[in-house]
């Protein structure tokens, strides 16, 4: 074997040595729980399932409050932009980033109304940043090279993005962060989030690949037709289908292998994919949840959970965007969305709204009185009692 993908960041090897799957008994606990309290059994429906999965996630019952909350935007440059694949000028990724720092984005807006701390960090973007209050600059390169043409990025830069991400989370954690969400800006990033979805699903990019910011249908067919050549200039048939390395090595082509993870994340994904890969794992390393975004979080979801399959544990889909890709990328996931609000729009937008009701999700563990505590009769003891 030549890939040299087969030799991940120290970083990033000890974060997943440290992914450990779902606590069951915390989860049992947390089920039992929520079957005492006052209201009938299931009622609170897909709100149960989420307590009982950070609980789950962070080995206790009830589960701690996911407050306060940090949302991440990841901000990078597409070569594949070159392409034609967005009608937006790569320049909106750089005066995004400003306006973030200004407090001027819808993210901004959202991340206010619930209580989320916003932090920026330019982990590809072409141009210089002036340096500023809430940026992180943590530059991997200036942009990815185009994925129509051969690998988006090398498993070096890669792995860097991946490794910027995972300290993201612990240094967010580290301040006190107790449930992590992700944002991404970088314009073009709808074709690299597709791309990677049939990477990793094995569906076809013509189902796969939506209008992103709202492209007209001759550049949603070029689109689709850049994510297949894409796919086959690295390389990438199908999710088990075999492949040979360019010096005529057999290469393992399963995705879920590790090292395949890693060589078609960095084939056709973008830096804040990788970066948003690491953000995911470094969360499930700390025991934290992580409220993920649209279809940009939802492919950088399929890329971590390929390299730590446990990860996914402590990941919620926050909400279903409009991107095709992303229901997608959720159904190979097992993930169920809590809201669907046909958005379409990243930054962290949609995980941000979901928020609120992960934390009314977790209040109702911790306030809510029991049958016993609150001398409400239960049928359902009542009923086994005789
Ligand atoms: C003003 C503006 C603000 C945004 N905020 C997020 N995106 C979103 O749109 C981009 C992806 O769409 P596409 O692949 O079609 O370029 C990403 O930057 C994503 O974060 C924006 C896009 C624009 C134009
Ligand atoms: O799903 C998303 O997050 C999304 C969709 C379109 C454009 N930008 C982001």
């Amino acid at each position: 074997m030549t890939m040299e993908v087969t030799v991940p960041g120290p970083v990033l090897e000890r974060t997943l040595a440290a992914i450990g799957p779902a606590d069951q008994e915390a989860m049992r606990l947390a089920r039992a729980h929520q079957d005492n309290l006052t209201k009938p059994r299931g009622a609170l429906g897909v709100l149960e399932e989420v307590a009982v999965r950070l609980a789950g996630a962070a080995g206790a019952c009830p589960p701690p409050p996911p407050s306060p909350a940090a949302l991440a935007i990841f901000a990078a440059d597409h070569g594949v932009h070159a392409q034609g694949v967005s009608p937006w000028p790569q320049e909106v990724t750089t005066q995004m980033v400003a306006n973030f720092l200004a407090g001027g984005a819808v993210a901004n807006a959202f991340a206010a109304q619930v209580g989320a701390s916003v932090t920026v960090v330019d982990i590809g973007v072409a141009a210089d940043l002036p340096a500023a209050p809430g940026l992180v600059v943590r530059k991997v390169a200036r942009g990815t090279a185009d994925l129509s043409l051969g690998p988006a990025m090398t498993s070096a830069q890669a792995v860097a993005a991946l490794e910027v991400g995972i300290a993201v989370a612990g240094e967010l954690i580290a301040a006190g962060a107790a449930c992590l969400i992700t944002g991404d800006m970088g314009i073009a990033n709808t074709t690299a989030s597709a791309a990677l979805i049939c990477a990793f699903t094995g569906q076809d990019p013509a189902v796969a690949t939506g209008r992103g910011t709202g492209v007209d249908d001759a550049t949603l067919d070029r689109k689709i037709a850049i994510i297949r050549r894409g796919l086959q200039v690295n390389g990438i048939t199908g999710t088990t289908g075999g492949g040979a390395d360019p010096d005529g090595t057999e290469r393992g082509a399963d995705p879920a292998d590790a090292a395949e993870a890693l060589r078609r994340l960095a084939a056709v994904g973008g830096l804040e994919h990788a970066a948003l890969a690491g953000f995911i794992l470094g969360a499930a390393a700390a025991r934290v949840p992580v409220i993920l975004d649209g279809v940009i979080a939802g492919s950088a979801a399929l890329a971590a959970c390929a390299l730590s399959p446990a990860a996914v544990e402590y990941c919620v889909a926050g909400h279903r965007s409009a991107e095709p890709g992303h229901a997608l990328a959720l159904d190979h996931l097992g993930l169920r969305a809590l809201v669907d609000l046909e958005l379409r729009l990243g930054e962290g937008t949609g995980a941000l709204l979901a928020y609120p009701l992960v934390g009314a999700a977790v209040r109702v563990m911790h306030e809510v009185a029991t049958f016993d505590s609150a001398g409400v009769t239960d049928k359902n003891t009542q009923t086994a009692a005789g």
